[in-house]
């Protein structure tokens, strides 16, 4: 996993102060990784256009100029007059080789974005939202320096943003380019070096961007086994069985040796998987939430009380009683909706989708605090896991998985590996990252996967 911070700035003042690095140094090698990649990628005869503003993100782009110059087909549009002192001086190398600035916009084979990077501290006025509208209705390759011009630290958007093909994020990974809103921004993500190892860059954090080399599938060591070696989980059915339904295919799929649905009337379901009327003797997890619809408090208490790990998904976040349960057994995997139905009742907050939405990262951190050893999984485009006072983000997702029946495929895996005996946040992780790259292995198209595609897929990671 990598590291994510809220705010770059701070790291990139330690080495000036600590290492004896220069503004200037780091600057050079924020323009010239853009270079290299352009070198790389496309032929000589290309057109650049690079959009560039007043500040220090506007010198990246006159720097990148100079690079790219001769090499390329280099023009500049200056948004606005150079202020900070790096942009007066790097549009006084850009000058003095005459390089070309023009006064229209124009679709170059490649546009790179250097208006704003992490210093946007105030609404766009018209002539830049009709200037970055311009730009995003180009069908050119598309490049943002650092961040993609109009999305702003926290990662929203207040009037309209530069929508990429690649971002490249100086330093280190930015909560910003990670909100929900930004997926559909910022394309690639490309970390670039700025003259030190990132080690040395970057200090302790307490988010991370989780890789897929941090799945840690159920694969078996030992040869001598049984069904029971492996776990026994149990699904709680409700109203709709067929959410549990769903969810028990994909937890037996994930390894769980025994999966029982326990519902209190005869169904007619998949012959592998048991029913039950009561938990089993040799249960190791259960699941409940996912098409509960009503249940009575006396009978949702018995079984909160029981000590098994627990995944906690759906219906179950509209049940106050759960507030006395969230300890150290328990995962919970709310969508938005069902997340700030769980901040009212924890007495955390009380907010609108629309605020938690814009601010994934601060209510998260929020239920953490008061939660620190509950496991929280909150869905989005980009997942948000949380335990400990650290955040994990998933941002494998894609619009495939919006799709009835994807969370109830996600909350039988996290319960599958429960029910092996993983440790809740590392079930969470494994299983939310198989989730989201089984899902990218779906190739027919964006919008046709159902649950058994998904789980057909799981088995093949
Ligand atoms: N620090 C380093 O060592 C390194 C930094 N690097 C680069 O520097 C970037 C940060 O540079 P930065 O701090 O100069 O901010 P930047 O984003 O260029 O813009 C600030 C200017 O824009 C203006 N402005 C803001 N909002 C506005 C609006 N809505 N409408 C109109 N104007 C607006 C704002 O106005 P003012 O506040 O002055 O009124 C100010 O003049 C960073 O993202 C990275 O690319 C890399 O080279 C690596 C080394
Ligand atoms: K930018």
């Amino acid at each position: 996993m990598k590291k994510v911070f809220d705010e770059v700035a701070s790291l990139e003042k330690r080495v000036v102060k600590d290492f004896f690095l220069s503004e200037e140094i780091l600057m050079e090698h924020a323009s010239n990784s853009i270079f290299n990649y352009i070198l790389k990628k496309f032929r000589k005869n290309k057109t650049i256009l690079i959009v560039c503003g007043c500040g220090n993100n506007g010198a990246d782009g006159l720097a990148l100029a100079r690079l790219l110059h001769k090499n390329f087909n280099v023009k500049i549009y200056i948004v606005k007059e150079p202020k900070s002192a790096m942009a007066k001086l790097q549009y006084k190398r850009a000058k003095s080789l005459n390089i070309e600035f023009v006064h229209n916009l124009f679709e170059a084979d490649i546009i790179v974005d250097c208006i704003f990077g992490t210093g946007l501290n105030k609404k766009l006025d018209e002539n830049i939202i009709n200037l970055i509208a311009s730009l995003n209705s180009f069908n050119s390759f598309k490049i943002a320096c650092d961040i993609p011009s109009g999305i702003d630290i926290y990662g929203q958007i207040i009037n309209i943003a530069y929508k990429s093909d690649i971002t490249f994020t100086m330093g280190a990974y930015k909560t910003s380019l990670f909100s929900d809103t930004a997926k559909d921004y910022v394309g690639d993500i490309k970390l670039v070096n700025l003259g030190v190892h990132k080690d040395i860059f970057q200090i302790d954090a307490d988010i991370f961007l989780l890789e897929k080399k941090d799945m840690v599938l159920p694969f078996r060591n030992n040869k001598n086994s049984h069904k029971g070696t492996f776990g026994h989980l149990n699904i709680i059915a409700g109203e709709k069985i067929g959410a549990s339904i769903i969810s028990s295919k994909a937890a037996f799929s994930f390894g769980a040796g025994l999966v029982t649905i326990v519902c209190s009337k005869e169904q007619n379901i998949t012959e592998y998987i048991m029913q039950s009327r009561n938990i089993a003797q040799n249960c190791t997890a259960i699941a409940i939430g996912m098409g509960l619809g009503e249940i009575y408090d006396k009978n949702l208490e018995e079984i909160l009380e029981l000590n098994f790990p627990k995944v906690f998904d759906a219906d179950i976040f509209y049940k106050p009683l759960i507030v006395n349960y969230l300890d150290e057994n328990i995962v919970l995997t709310p969508h938005p909706k069902e997340f700030i139905s769980l901040l009212k009742l924890t007495n955390i907050a009380d907010i609108s989708i629309e605020e938690l939405q814009n601010n994934r990262f601060l209510y998260v951190k929020k239920f953490c605090k008061k939660y620190p050893k509950t496991t929280l999984l909150l869905k989005g485009a980009n997942v948000l896991i949380a335990k400990d006072n650290k955040i994990y983000i998933n941002s494998y997702g894609t619009q495939v998985l919006s799709k009835g029946g994807s969370g109830d495929v996600l909350s039988g895996l996290i319960a599958s590996l429960l029910a092996q005996g993983y440790e809740p946040l590392n079930a969470t992780i494994s299983a939310s990252l198989a989730h989201t790259l089984a899902s990218k292995k779906y190739k027919k198209n964006n919008y046709s996967l159902n649950p058994n595609d998904l789980i057909k897929k799981v088995k093949k990671l």
